[in-house]
């Protein structure tokens, strides 16, 4: 995930000033020595870093801060206020128009992950009850216009095109469409290139002077680095942008771009990738991502992602099997399924405060590995002795073990971890008058 090496690094400053009690302008000056070359690492723009460091060191010298009695924890408020700041405060939602449709032009480089994201776009306006359109304007790839199909097919969004035609006119085309059919939003997916370039972005005037956009939305590369500041920048002096989605947020990235665009450009980003599955989009909140990038956790988000990721009528048929002491190894797979929607194990556990950096990869590959072999397993028992685990004899388990790729003690083991958790239930099992306590999903060995 993004930002390890940034948090790590704050921290370690951080840790330092904690450890000396009172502090004297000087050690604040040697902490924000290192801050900014972390945040040069993280490869944040250096005018940026520069910026940021200076207005922390300002407030943070103060006789408020030094005087205090908890002068550390003062100065992590201070970054933590700063960072938010920089990344916009507030969190930028799309210009939606009065006058139906709303047009929302995707723009960006080729393979930044623009044609993902107007689907995953498209799924996030369902999902608030929207009926989006997507419009195939990317015309010069026929596989281009077959991936928005694929991809438009899975979120349950129909897609206008009208082959390798006018882009403009197919931009214009949609429009009538979707006021005929009471399509809103319309997303336009348009053309990329792998470089800026005058033609590029004469098409894309041209589509903006006929259809006027509400929002224009550039599609950017996290992993670029520095490079993806530039690209924003290009963009919005050539077309004029409204905002940023920032993707490929789960690789490797060191989080840079992040910090630097909103005060580059002055555009805000809005929303975040998060991962290749089309659900993994967020709305970006600067005050959560500087909570997340200090290390701090990002609760809101984790409530956000399992309420809208969770089945909710799933989730109160299982409490109520748990409340009838009737959950069973299907049940428990639907838990695991549920609980992997919300996406990988090292994204959920480093939102909860207190763990981000603290979990090593090995440990979350490792966690997701035994959920996929816990899957495995019970997918590989018949519906039987999924409601009664006691009848799985030694042949029963020979035959589960080998339909799942694992071995028979593997499959004693979740069948002890499961006769562990009903033990659990049991004993939670309601007293006379007295509610029983949620149960949530049982701890990883
Ligand atoms: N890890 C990760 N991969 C992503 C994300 N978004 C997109 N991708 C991947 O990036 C690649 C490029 O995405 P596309 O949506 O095809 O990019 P595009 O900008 O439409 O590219 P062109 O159609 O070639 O112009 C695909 O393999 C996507 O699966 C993300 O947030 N995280």
């Amino acid at each position: 995930m993004a930002f390890e090496g940034l948090s790590e690094k704050l921290n370690q400053a951080f840790k330092r000033l904690r450890s000396k009690g009172r502090l004297k302008e000087e050690d604040i000056k040697e902490a924000m020595r290192e801050v900014r070359l972390a945040l040069l690492e993280a490869d944040v723009n250096f005018k940026v870093a520069r910026d940021f460091v200076k207005a922390v060191t300002e407030k943070a010298v103060g006789k408020e801060v030094l005087e205090s009695l908890t002068p550390a924890q003062q100065v992590i408020k201070i970054v933590r206020d700063e960072m938010t700041e920089l990344m916009g405060s507030t969190n930028a939602r799309i210009n939606f128009s009065s006058k139906k449709p709303t047009i929302i032009m995707m723009c960006g480089l080729q393979g930044s992950g623009k044609t993902t994201h107007s689907a995953k776009l498209a799924r996030h306006f369902r999902q608030e009850g929207k009926r989006p359109l997507l419009v195939a304007c990317d015309v010069y790839r026929p596989a281009a216009i077959e991936q928005l199909k694929v991809v438009g097919a899975k979120v349950e969004t129909p897609v206008f095109e009208m082959g390798q035609g006018d882009p403009v006119k197919i931009a214009e085309e949609s429009l009538k469409y979707a006021k005929d059919y009471g399509y809103d939003p319309v997303i336009l997916d348009t053309a990329g290139r792998l470089h800026i370039d005058e033609e590029l972005m004469n098409e894309l005037r041209a589509i903006k002077a006929r259809v006027q956009p509400h929002e224009i939305l550039l599609v950017v590369d996290a992993m670029v680095g520095q490079d993806s500041v530039n690209v924003a920048s290009s963009f919005d002096e050539a077309l004029g942008i409204d905002g940023v989605i920032l993707t490929k947020l789960d690789g490797d990235t060191r989080g840079g771009a992040a910090l630097s665009v909103r005060a580059v450009t002055g555009k805000p980003i809005k929303f975040v990738g998060t991962g290749e599955k089309l659900e993994d989009l967020e709305p970006f909140y600067p005050d959560r991502m500087a909570s997340r990038i200090l290390g701090m956790g990002d609760v809101l988000t984790l409530i956000e992602k399992a309420q809208t990721e969770m089945d909710e009528k799933a989730a109160i048929k299982t409490a109520q099997r748990l409340k009838e002491n009737k959950f069973d190894m299907t049940d428990l797979l639907e838990q695991m399924k549920q609980v992997k929607n919300m996406g990988p194990l090292s994204q959920v556990l480093g939102m909860i405060p207190g763990l981000q950096g603290k979990l090593r990869d090995e440990d979350t590959q490792r966690g997701e590995r035994e959920l996929q072999r816990m899957e495995a397993i019970i997918n590989s028992m018949t519906l039987r002795e999924r409601e009664r685990p006691d009848i799985i004899n030694p042949s029963r388990k020979r035959r589960i073990a080998a339909g799942s790729g694992t071995s028979v003690e593997e499959v004693n083991r979740l069948l002890k971890q499961f006769r562990q958790m009903q033990q659990m239930m049991k004993q939670l099992a309601p007293k006379k008058g007295k509610r029983r306590p949620r149960m949530g999903f049982p701890p990883m060995r």
